[in-house]
């Protein structure tokens, strides 16, 4: 046997992702890698990246900080709410969302209606690890913000287990390792990810 007709043989090509149907939505706590796995997965899909955070940042030439000490938190939330409204409705792809914005029952609809939610789960330890070194999160702006972040996480992981799909995150999956999960969880949604054998 020829050298090429072993690997063609030894090769197994599994089905490939193909067209995006719906808007992929990443949820969960700060720090679980929305932004970053988000990001990953558009590049792998080649669909466009969207982050809510990133557009509430472009449209007030402000940083999120910046924004919760001028205007308060009800604004940023409202702005958020109307982002994530708008890029559902306009582009399909894979759009990130803040930590806090699958709490609101208004989002959680739009987000059911416009896209399919995976919630990117992981441990507290895991999600402290990457945030404790940033400051660019103003709710961890605390006397003791590994507390805090235990106080979100406990308030928060009811609303997170309505997504529908979950992906864990552990301290050792890569972003590309996190990216191939997601793909592999969304082998089970045909009506959002085709694939090509
Ligand atoms: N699976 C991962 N492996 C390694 N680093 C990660 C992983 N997921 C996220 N990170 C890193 O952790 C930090 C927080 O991730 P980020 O995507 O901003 O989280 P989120 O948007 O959910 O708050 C970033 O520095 C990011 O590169
Ligand atoms: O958890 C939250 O309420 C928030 C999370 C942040 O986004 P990330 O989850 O991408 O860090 C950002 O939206 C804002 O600081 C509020
Ligand atoms: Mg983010």
């Amino acid at each position: 046997m020829s050298e090429k007709e072993q690997t063609e043989e030894t090769v197994t090509v599994g089905p490939t992702p193909g067209r995006l149907k719906k808007t992929i939505v990443m949820v969960g706590m700060m720090g679980a890698g929305k932004t970053a796995v988000g990001r990953a997965l558009a590049a792998r899909l080649d669909v466009p990246f969207l982050d809510s955070d990133h557009e509430i940042e472009a449209a007030a030439n402000m940083s999120i900080p910046e924004i919760f000490s001028r205007d308060g938190e009800p604004f940023f939330r409202l702005k958020e709410r109307q982002v994530i409204a708008r890029l559902l409705e306009e582009e399909r792809g894979v759009l990130s969302t803040g930590g806090g914005a699958f709490l609101s029952e208004e989002n959680r609809t739009l987000i059911t209606e416009g896209g399919v939610s995976v919630w990117l789960q992981a441990d507290l330890e895991v999600l402290w690890n990457r945030v404790r070194h940033r400051d660019s999160r103003p709710l961890l702006r605390t006397s003791d913000p590994k507390a805090t972040l235990r106080e979100l996480y406990d308030a928060r992981v009811p609303f997170y287990e309505k997504a529908d799909l979950t992906v864990k995150s552990d301290g050792q999956a890569s972003i590309e390792t996190m990216v191939d999960r997601v793909l592999e969880a969304l082998k089970e949604r045909p009506d959002v990810l085709e694939w090509t054998k």
